[in-house]
């Protein structure tokens, strides 16, 4: 299939694509914050916490302050390292179970994976967040349906598939799916340039996606990349 074709596989990065990073910046990551020192305090030698406590370097892990410390700073600087976003997947969990958090996705997204799915489309999710956290948040969105799990096929993070930045994380996703093996099939859409490069890198195609809110785009990005603010668009 040429590059400009029809994809077959519609691959979705979240934060700045199908939701607005102030989701992220400021609801999600204040919440995680907020339910640290209670969780901490309550799960610290229980055996089911143990996977997100020992994940953490050893040093960071001492004690139930060094371990808070290290978050916050993580956190302040928006480091997309794994333990972190297996924590932060943990620490939301009540939150959506209780209904006080709800995704807002962009209004043209539940719109058009409901006319993806009808085309027989597959859609998959590559986030930075953990796969956990990607099935919450798409579990709990603020439209009707607001569960949009039956919709999507396959989700990646950086665990499973690699760091966002580099081609061979696209090439682990395609030989995830021997079944749709030609990259040109697949498109990727996210708010990070360097994303992009990478996805195409590994002969995807794959567009920017321009939101409110996310990082200004150069005239040389605008250049060199499809950019659309809406997946209406494609
Ligand atoms: C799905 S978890 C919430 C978002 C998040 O923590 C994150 O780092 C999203 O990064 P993305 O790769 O989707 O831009
Ligand atoms: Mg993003």
């Amino acid at each position: 299939m040429a590059s400009s074709g029809q994809p077959i596989v519609v691959l979705l990065d979240i934060e700045g694509t199908v939701c607005p990073i102030s989701f992220v910046k400021d609801v999600l990551f204040p919440y995680a914050l907020s339910a640290l020192p209670a969780t901490l305090q309550a799960q610290w030698d229980k055996p089911e916490f143990s996977q997100y406590r020992n994940a953490f370097p050893a040093e960071h892990a001492t004690s139930q302050e060094a371990l808070t410390a290290h978050v916050k700073d993580l956190m302040s600087r928006d480091v997309k390292i794994a333990y972190l976003k297996s924590l932060q997947g943990y620490l939301w969990e009540s939150g959506y179970k209780s209904g006080e958090l709800k995704a807002p996705l962009f209004d043209d997204v539940a719109p058009k994976f409901a006319e993806w799915k009808k085309d027989g489309k597959e859609i998959m999710i590559y986030s930075s967040g953990s796969v956990a956290a990607q099935k919450l948040l798409f579990k709990h969105t603020n439209g009707e349906p607001a569960d949009l799990i039956p919709e999507i096929s396959d989700y990646f993070d950086t665990v499973n598939a690699g760091p966002k930045q580099e081609a061979s994380s696209y090439q682990t996703i395609l030989s995830k799916h021997p079944e749709i093996p030609e990259a040109s099939d697949w498109l990727f859409l996210s708010d990070n340039v360097k994303e992009v490069d990478a996805a195409k890198q590994a002969g995807m195609q794959s567009f920017v996606v321009e939101r409110p809110g996310n990082a200004e785009l150069s005239a040389e990005d605008r250049q060199n990349h499809r950019v659309i603010k809406s997946f209406a668009e494609i």
